[in-house]
């Protein structure tokens, strides 16, 4: 049976965690669904995991078609989600809703921004034309350049708050799922008390609706220090399957992450 964006809001309200991956090719996308991956989300973390770029901001919408019709074609019944790449949504909604077109067109599900009260509008804009919208908030590696780095975000008080509002602001508008990226786990847990649509969080604390990793992270192949909320599964694991069998098994039993992966 086909997972849709009903079943999963279903099963998240139940209490079931969601375990999600990254996924860029076919070959993971029939191994992620075999293991029980809920939801392959096609990251722009492709253009550092895959194309060797030191951030985000160079990949295209073109890349982002090319990887999302790839793992469309490996996966019959997984809920794709494929991120709108830095400088195709931000100007407009009119060109928002012209680069989410693109990757629904080639085979996602619902399409991921990142940005909080700036994106509101173009939520609203996509959403009420039938594309499902997840919002990306806290840590948006697309704004590494104003952040000055890839740091935790949410650790004051008014930014925490504005956070919060910005969260509810984007389910006003129609956003299906919030991500929530690098904030500390209390401010994670009070956004997924608060809100109805289920949250994921990388790097957000246990309390998430859902949790992603990026693959080649969970596999332990990223070269480079590990990031706090990263646990390399393939750790005790004889094969990929197994370690995303793991994965699962962990998310769904709410043993990753442990307060060594949280903020
Ligand atoms: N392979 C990979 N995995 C990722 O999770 C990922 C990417 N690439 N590329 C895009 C962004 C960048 N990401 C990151 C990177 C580092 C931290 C991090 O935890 N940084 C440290 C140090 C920050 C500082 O210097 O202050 C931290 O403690 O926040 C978080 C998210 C997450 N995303
Ligand atoms: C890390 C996740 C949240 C992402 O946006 C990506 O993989 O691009
Ligand atoms: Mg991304």
């Amino acid at each position: 049976m086909k997972t849709t964006l009903t079943t999963l809001q279903q099963r998240a309200a139940q209490g079931e965690k969601l375990a999600v991956l990254t996924c860029y090719d076919a070959t993971f996308a029939t191994l992620l669904e075999a293991a029980g991956v809920d939801i392959l989300l096609v990251g722009d973390s492709l253009g550092m995991v895959l194309q060797g770029q030191h951030s985000t901001l160079p990949v295209s919408l073109h890349d982002m078609a090319y990887h999302t019709a790839a793992v469309a074609r490996g996966a019959t019944h997984s809920f794709i989600i494929a991120d709108l790449p830095f400088g195709s949504y931000q100007a407009s909604p009119a060109q928002a809703l012209r680069s989410a077109a693109a990757l629904m067109a080639a085979g996602a599900h619902c399409v991921k921004l990142e940005g909080g009260a700036v994106m509101v509008e173009t939520v609203a804009f996509l959403s009420a034309r039938g594309i499902p919208v997840c919002a990306h908030l806290g840590l948006l590696p697309q704004s590494v350049n104003a952040l000055g780095g890839y740091k935790v975000q949410g650790k004051t008080d008014s930014a925490a708050q504005q956070l919060l509002a910005d969260a509810q602001a984007l389910e006003q508008a129609g956003a299906c799922m919030v991500l929530m990226e690098a904030v500390p786990a209390a401010l994670a847990k009070a956004v997924t008390g608060t809100l109805h649509v289920p949250t994921i969080g990388i790097g957000a604390g246990p309390d998430c609706s859902a949790q992603v990793l990026v693959l080649h992270d969970m596999l332990g192949i990223t070269p480079g220090k590990r990031t706090r909320f990263v646990k390399n599964f393939m750790e005790g694991a004889d094969s990929i399957q197994a370690a995303v069998n793991a994965y699962v098994q962990a998310v769904k039993s709410g043993q990753f992450p442990a307060p060594e992966h949280c903020f």
